[in-house]
């Protein structure tokens, strides 16, 4: 007899998986290689930034109660005792009425508290001796950029569990990190099921499709910051697929399947489930595409049976898979980022479910706008590739209209939410 499945609202679903999240283990990486990576340590600075009183300026250094009285009727003239580069420093004390050619990036030479740009200065030779006047007074502490005024040493910096971008590479550099202590990438098991897939590679015969979702998945992996592991397609035979699950389970940290989870006669996967002793979290959720995602724990490793329609595997990736990988890597926010925009085009279609629209999101004259990316069915492939938000639409008995205020959740983002279900979930009722 057919199993009776019973929606869950989107948020609830979520927070059954999120019970059995994870922290990924730690390795070290060269800084060559963190990019991209999540901190597995908090980082604090070790020197202060600057670390030294340095000048901000080509010119020279002086000191300030010599410049008193400097106007342009009577400039004062300094004696130019040595001149000093970056990465080197002035061995000597500067005196009375001295002064020492700075270049920017240099230490302020001792006895001096102030640095006059070079612009500012006339330089002039007597008898082999160089000299400069200036026509103005300055104060103690001009041009100088003091240690520490950046960042003093014991300041925390970057916190366990923050992407990795180009400035935080530029940070970890700056402190001395160059073994940076990250979270190791998850190993996600990546398996499709269906007796239609051919292979990208494949020529296509009466009655196959190509396989895109497992290819799909695996860059969704990537994305979230994972490592994908490409387990291969299945025949929809019930022997040879729980075979292949369990022994992916040895091999993953998580595993993904796509497809067989509707009612079918070749959907297989509740009976895998079954069969494996897998417990199952949920089989059915009240969104819309992707309805059917069925989510299973055997041993405290997750299952994840994404549908077989590419548009609902997509959805049902970034909606359960992606927050439990960010969660992995430490993350305080794992889900998707959520934003608020105008719908930009009218979507005539009412839905009894939450629905996840594939959207574009830009801003236009400083509002964020979102439209539909294409084609708007489960099975729907094509409006993936311009896809870099979900439009969510609460269930309801009518569509929405172009101006209407929505929520988007966006996809190319690294800042995530912490949980952006709670009113989404509100607007639903079962
Ligand atoms: N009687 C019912 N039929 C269906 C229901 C239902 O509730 N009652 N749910 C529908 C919904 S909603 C969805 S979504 C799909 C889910 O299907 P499955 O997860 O069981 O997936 P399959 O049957 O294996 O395939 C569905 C569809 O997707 C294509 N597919 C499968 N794998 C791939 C792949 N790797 N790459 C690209 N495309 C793939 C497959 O050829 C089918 O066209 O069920 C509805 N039916
Ligand atoms: O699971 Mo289906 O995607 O709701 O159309
Ligand atoms: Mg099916």
């Amino acid at each position: 007899m057919l199993e009776k499945r019973n929606p869950i609202p989107v948020g609830e679903a979520v927070r059954r998986v999120m019970e059995f999240a994870f922290e990924a283990k730690k390795e070290v990486v060269p800084l060559t290689k963190a990019h991209g990576r999540f901190l597995a340590e908090d980082i604090a600075a070790d020197i202060d930034v600057p670390a030294f009183d340095r000048s901000p300026y080509d010119g020279f250094a002086i000191r300030s109660i010599d410049s008193k009285g400097a106007s342009r009727d009577n400039p004062v003239i300094f004696k130019v005792v040595g001149e000093i580069g970056a990465g080197y420093v002035f061995e000597g004390t500067v005196g009375k009425q001295e002064a020492v050619r700075i270049m920017t990036g240099a230490p302020i030479p001792k006895g001096c508290d102030a640095v006059v740009m070079l612009e500012l200065t006339q330089e002039f030779e007597e008898n082999g001796q160089s000299f400069m006047s200036i026509k103005r007074p300055f104060e103690a502490g001009t041009n100088i950029s003091y240690r520490g005024e950046e960042v003093r040493k014991g300041e925390a910096l970057i916190e366990k569990g923050e992407f990795i971008n180009p400035g935080v590479i530029a940070l970890l550099a700056t402190f001395g990190v160059s073994d940076v202590p990250v979270f190791r990438k998850p190993v996600v098991g990546v398996i499709a099921t269906g007796s239609e897939l051919v292979e990208p590679g494949e020529a296509l015969q009466p009655g196959k499709i190509r396989n895109s979702n497992a290819y799909m998945m695996m860059a969704q992996v990537e994305r979230a910051g994972g490592t994908a592991m490409y387990l291969g397609k299945l025949k929809d035979d019930l022997e040879e697929c729980i075979d292949a699950v369990l022994k992916a389970m040895q091999e993953v940290d998580l595993l993904i399947t796509t497809g067989g989870v509707s009612v079918g006669d070749f959907d297989n996967v509740p009976a895998i489930y079954e069969a494996i002793g897998a417990k199952v979290l949920f089989n059915k959720v009240a969104m819309r595409p992707g309805s059917v995602t069925t989510v299973a724990v055997k041993d405290e490793k997750l299952l994840f049976g994404l549908s077989g329609n590419p548009s609902a595997c997509y959805v049902g990736f970034e909606l359960f898979v992606r927050p439990i990988l960010r969660k992995a890597f430490g993350s305080k926010r794992p889900h998707l980022k959520r934003a608020q925009a105008i719908l930009g085009a009218d979507f005539p279609k009412p839905n009894p479910f939450t629905r996840f629209v594939r959207g574009t999101a830009f801003h236009e004259n400083g509002t964020l706008k979102a439209i539909p990316s294409g084609f708007d069915k489960s099975s729907a492939v094509s409006s993936l590739a311009k896809a870099n938000a979900f439009i969510v639409l609460p269930r309801g008995s009518r569509g929405y209209e172009k101006g209407m205020q929505v929520d988007v959740l966006l996809l190319d983002d690294q800042e995530g939410s912490e949980w952006p279900w709670d009113d989404i979930v509100k607007s639903y009722k079962l």
